[in-house]
């Protein structure tokens, strides 16, 4: 497996003692502490309840599936983990760590970056520098040496230049490094959101919809890339996805959303067969269809 330098962050060499589990995948990370642990989520706007009652666990590793109806919650449930918005009830740990309280940056920094529904690219600037402004994280106390030694920040930026280079390269995108983002094609510009996301070396990265918009053919690669994602860098993906085909194919544990609630958790194959999810989300006829095949 190819090992980026730079990028990623890993598992500690040593694991801690065994955690009991609650994730959606027990059986796995079983020696790690999860990387997400929201307990009794719940945020109201006004008079609706977008959220309730909302717990879900997430592994060190795990591909994780959030699925629901429009409208279900699951956009507010990324807003929440990101502390877009902070929550009327409940906590969220990430690492271990409460967010309460956090603004966006300071929850990125702890480990959590997210794509969103919409492209959200600088559509001007180049592709490196997309990816450069997604490594913030890692740069930040280099910018400060930008004001007090010179020296120190043209190294940060040469590294910088290197790093984003090799998660382009990771991608088969770096001879697109110097074009301008918004003239990339549309399935290019969702894998350079990817990058960007990635670059900040996140623990948990959140994709919304990372399959809306594309053909087939840049789905199933969208699918590949996403494993390869988890392999390469060790961390827990958790995604909003309408493509049943993607979140069955590659999902570990899904949950899903209804009205706000978390309505099952499981495997794939546990999801297909419950009469709940079958009932309120997939529509009777298409969830039985698709267990079946
Ligand atoms: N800032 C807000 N103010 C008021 N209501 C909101 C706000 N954000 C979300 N909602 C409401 O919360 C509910 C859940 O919306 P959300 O966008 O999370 O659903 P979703 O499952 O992501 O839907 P979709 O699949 O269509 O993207 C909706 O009724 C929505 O109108």
């Amino acid at each position: 497996m190819k090992e980026l330098k730079t990028a990623g962050v890993r598992l500690p060499d040593s694991p801690l003692v065994p955690y009991p589990s609650r994730s959606l995948v027990p059986e796995r990370d079983v020696r790690y502490a999860p990387v997400l642990e929201a307990g009794r989520l719940g945020i109201d706007f006004g008079g609706l309840t977008a959220v309730d009652d909302f717990t879900l666990t997430i592994g060190r590793t795990e591909i994780a599936g959030l699925i629901g109806p429009n409208g279900a919650g699951k956009t507010t449930v990324f807003n929440l983990l990101t502390s877009v918005y902070q929550p009327t009830r409940g906590s969220i740990l990430i690492n271990g760590m409460p967010t309460a309280g956090k603004s966006t940056h300071q929850v990125s920094r702890m480990g959590i970056a997210r794509t969103f529904q919409n492209i959200r690219l600088y559509n001007d600037m180049s592709v490196i520098d997309n990816v450069k402004v997604g490594m913030h994280n890692s740069v930040r106390e280099n910018l400060l040496a930008a004001v007090t030694h010179g020296f120190g920040y043209r190294k940060a930026e040469r590294q910088a230049e290197a790093t984003a280079l090799e998660m382009l390269d990771f991608f088969g995108m770096a001879d697109l490094a110097h074009a301008q983002a918004g003239s990339l094609p549309y399935g290019a510009q969702r894998r350079l959101e990817i990058v960007r996301a990635l670059a900040s070396g996140p623990l948990l990265l959140l994709l919304d919809e990372p399959a809306a918009g594309m053909n087939p053919s840049e789905t199933a690669e969208l699918m590949e890339n996403i494993r390869r994602i988890r392999d390469t860098f060790q961390i827990a993906i958790l995604l909003i996805e309408h493509d049943m085909n993607l979140v069955m194919g590659i999902c570990e544990g899904i949950c899903v959303l209804n009205y706000g609630k978390v309505i099952a958790k499981g495997s794939p194959a546990d999801i297909k067969a419950n009469p709940t999810v079958i009932e309120a989300y997939l529509g009777k006829k298409g969830a039985k269809d698709d267990a079946e095949g």
